[in-house]
């Protein structure tokens, strides 16, 4: 069976022709539907900068990714912003919630774009606030919230587009230890009850006892692949 995710070969430089830094060379990963992938390494290894090429925020350069079998180099713009809003969902440290609108609206604002009408988008976003434990704030704004609980939204409304894939970009960092448990254990919920394949870049070993792989780069390179079970998966990089 081929994977959710396949990189092949990737090679991604930040720069222009006169300055340029290479950060990856040829690099290789598969992930498989329904992982729950920790992506760990220094600062500066190249963690977000390949999140944000999975979550289709970065281009590809060289190589290639291919979501579902599907090649994303030559995807279409169309076919690319439909993959960015159906099928990948993105959660950052620092929330990205609109504070002018309450919680509800600011989830039910993502399943609108979707297409849903009014009530369905409403239907949609009070599900995914259920699920992540925050129905009974709908009416609040994000800044009358804890920290823990506004990451809780924010993975609301990365779920209420029912993506494949949910990305997130150090999720706990902002957090103290009690919150960044909780939204751990969301992420676990998502991903043992509804399936969704999850990918957690952090430097925060509370990641640790809830993935079941462990990606460990450093500069640029894919240093272990994580478990056992895994290693025909591990190239030469
Ligand atoms: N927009 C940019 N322009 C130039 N260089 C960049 C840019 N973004 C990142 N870099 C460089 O690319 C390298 C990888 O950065 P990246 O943010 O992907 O690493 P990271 O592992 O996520 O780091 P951190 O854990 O600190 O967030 C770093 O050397 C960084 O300075």
């Amino acid at each position: 069976m081929s994977a959710l995710i396949e990189v092949n070969a990737l090679g991604f430089s930040y720069g222009s022709r006169d300055f340029k830094h290479e950060l990856f060379d040829g690099l290789n990963l598969n992930i498989q539907a329904g992982e729950f992938i920790g992506l760990t390494g220094p600062s500066g290894s190249g963690k977000s900068t390949l999140l944000n090429i999975l979550g289709l925020i970065e281009s590809i350069q060289h190589g290639d990714v291919r979501l579902m079998g599907e090649s994303l180099k030559s995807a279409s713009e169309d076919r690319k912003n439909y993959l960015r809003l159906n099928t990948l969902g993105f959660i950052f440290q620092d929330f990205h919630l609109m504070n002018t609108l309450t919680v509800l609206e600011n989830v039910q604002f993502f399943a609108s774009l979707q297409g849903l009408d009014e009530r369905q988008a409403r239907l949609r976003a009070l599900l995914a606030l259920r699920r992540v434990g925050m129905l009974k704030h709908y009416r609040k704004k994000p800044f009358e919230l804890s920290g823990g609980q506004r990451q809780r939204v924010a993975i609301a409304r990365a779920l209420a587009k029912r993506p494949q894939v949910l990305i997130a970009d150090e999720p706990t960092a902002s957090l103290d230890q009690d919150s960044g448990t909780v939204v751990m254990e969301t992420l676990r919920y998502l991903n043992e009850a509804l399936g969704v394949t999850i990918i957690v870049a952090s430097h925060d070993s509370i990641i640790d006892s809830y993935v079941q792989r462990t990606i460990h780069m450093v500069d640029g390179v894919i240093v272990d692949h994580g478990g056992a079970h895994h290693a025909a998966e591990v190239f030469a990089t």
